[in-house]
Parts: C-alpha cells; structure tokens; sequence
C-alpha cells in the first residue's frame, strides 16, 4: 500500500461518517446561499507568478510543521503579503485540517480558495463550494480515468475551478484527456514522499499552453520562484516554507516581488 492508498482509505471512512450526518440535499442548499465561485483562470494568466499560499499544520512527509490555532489569521497575513489564492488542507488525519478551517479562511479573505484534500467523491466537491472554495484539488493518481473526467465536469458544473494534480508524464496526458483547465504538477511523489525539484521543467512542456501550469511542493524561497517561472510556471503552491517562516506577510511578499519581473512571465489571452 503506498501512503496516497493510505490517505485515501482514510478520507474515503471520514467521509462516509459525514455524508451519514449532513445530507447531500442539505450541502446543495447551502451552497445557494454562499457566493459564487470566483474565476480564477484569467487571474492566473495575467500579472506576475501567482503565488498560492498554503495552510498546513503537519503532513506525512514531515510530521508537524506549525501550530496554526487561527488559520484565518494566517490566511489573512498571506492575502496582505499578495498571495493570488489560498489553499486550505482540509485533510484531517495526515495533515490537521478541516471543513471548519475553510469556512474561517473564508471569512477573513477575498482571495480565491483552494480545498486541498484527496477527493474522490463529488459529495466532496459540494461540500467545498458549500464551505467557500473556488478551487478543488484532483489527485490524477487517486482517480480512474472515468472518474477524474466526471469529478472535473461536477466541479465545473457547480463553479468551481480543479486544480488537476499530476506526478508524471502519463498523469499529464490523463490530466489533458480528461479536459483540465488548470494543471499542477506536484514535484513531491505522493507515493514514495520524495520530491524531485526538476520533475516541473520535464512536464511542463507537456502541458497545453491554453492550460494554466501550477508547480506545488518543494520551493523554498525567491530563487525557486524564478527559476520555475523560467520554466513556465503561471503559479507556485507553496506550504512549508511559509507555515515554518517567522514573517508569513513578508515570505509572501517576497515570493510575489520575485515573481512579478515581466521578463519571467507574459501575460497570456
Ligand atoms: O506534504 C506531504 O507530505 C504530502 C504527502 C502526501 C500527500 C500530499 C502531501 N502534501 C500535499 C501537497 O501537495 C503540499 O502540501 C503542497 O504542494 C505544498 O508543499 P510544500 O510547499 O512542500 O509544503
């Protein structure tokens, strides 16, 4: 069993215990009653690198990483640094998050967020929009084809936006087949933990230019954001290295100044 098998198996007993408690009629009509999704593909093509800021408290790969008793707090540093969007890991076993994070993030920030969590379910993605997300993670390596194509489809269909995460070429094209706007290409092997610093520029230019190209994981400061950028990145996730800084406001400024050089990226139509 690899650790993604182990999170999912996990996610998929969570889950089930909350779709005994809140009905699926009952998630849809809160999602009548919060605001629309907002747009993010256009955002992510014009300006500089945007910079995704991530709250996280502890993952697998590095056990606890940082108290964080008031996400909202922490979220609201990273929108005044410049973070473009926020993403929320609302995993709780492995990573410490919740639901209830989301909706506290969302009440201190306008900018875009993103639910970080291992979704194989569309249960899940009614519950993101419901708690405010913009944004979705989908894992290609979590997910049958068919099953990826149709989760894409309901995250659209409800207004949110996937971020569909691949680890290699094969995802990439699984990622690209299955119609995915937005793709990241997360350097840390979900399966192993380890993280290749260079996987990011071998996939890219597998990656349709029409699609926004995310890097996630690994990036530890202004240098990586430029030479990702070189690479074509429109956007960087970033988590560690902000939740573990002394100055989150400042880390993001930081990452945001070297990003916004107009040689490193051309805004796109
Ligand atoms: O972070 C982990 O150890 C991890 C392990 C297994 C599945 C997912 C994992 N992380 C989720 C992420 O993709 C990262 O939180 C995100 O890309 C930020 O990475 P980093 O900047 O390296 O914290």
């Amino acid at each position: 069993m690899t650790v993604l098998d182990d999170i999912v198996a996990g996610v998929r007993e969570d889950l089930a215990e909350r779709q005994a408690r809140v009905a699926l009629d009952d998630l849809k009509a809160r999602c009548a009653r919060v605001p629309d999704a907002k747009p993010v593909v256009q955002g992510f093509r014009s300006g500089g690198v945007r910079i995704i800021a991530e709250v996280k408290r502890k993952s697998p790969s590095k056990g606890e990483l940082a108290d964080i008793p008031d996400p909202a707090l922490l979220a609201g540093e990273y929108e005044a640094g410049g973070a473009f969007a926020i993403s929320v890991l609302t995993e709780q076993r492995r990573f410490g998050g919740t639901l209830a994070d989301l909706d506290a993030v969302r009440q201190a920030v306008d900018a875009p967020l993103l639910r970080k969590d291992f979704i194989v379910s569309s249960y899940q993605l009614w519950e993101a929009r419901a708690h405010g997300a913009d944004l979705a993670l989908l894992i290609v390596a979590a997910l049958e084809q068919n099953a990826l194509v149709s989760l894409i489809e309901r995250a659209e269909s409800i207004g949110l936006t996937p971020l569909v995460e691949a680890h290699d070429a094969e995802e990439v094209r699984r990622a690209v087949d299955a119609g995915a706007r937005v793709i990241g290409v997360n350097a840390r092997s979900l399966k192993t933990l380890e993280v290749d610093t260079s996987l990011f520029a071998r996939l890219a230019p597998l990656i349709p230019d029409e699609c926004v190209k995310v890097a996630e994981s690994g990036i530890s400061g202004a240098h990586d954001v430029i030479e990702l950028a070189r690479e074509g990145a429109d956007a960087v996730l970033v988590g560690e290295t902000l939740v573990k800084g002394k100055d989150p406001r400042s880390a993001v400024a930081d990452l945001v100044a070297a990003g916004a050089h107009p040689a490193l990226k051309q805004p796109r139509p």
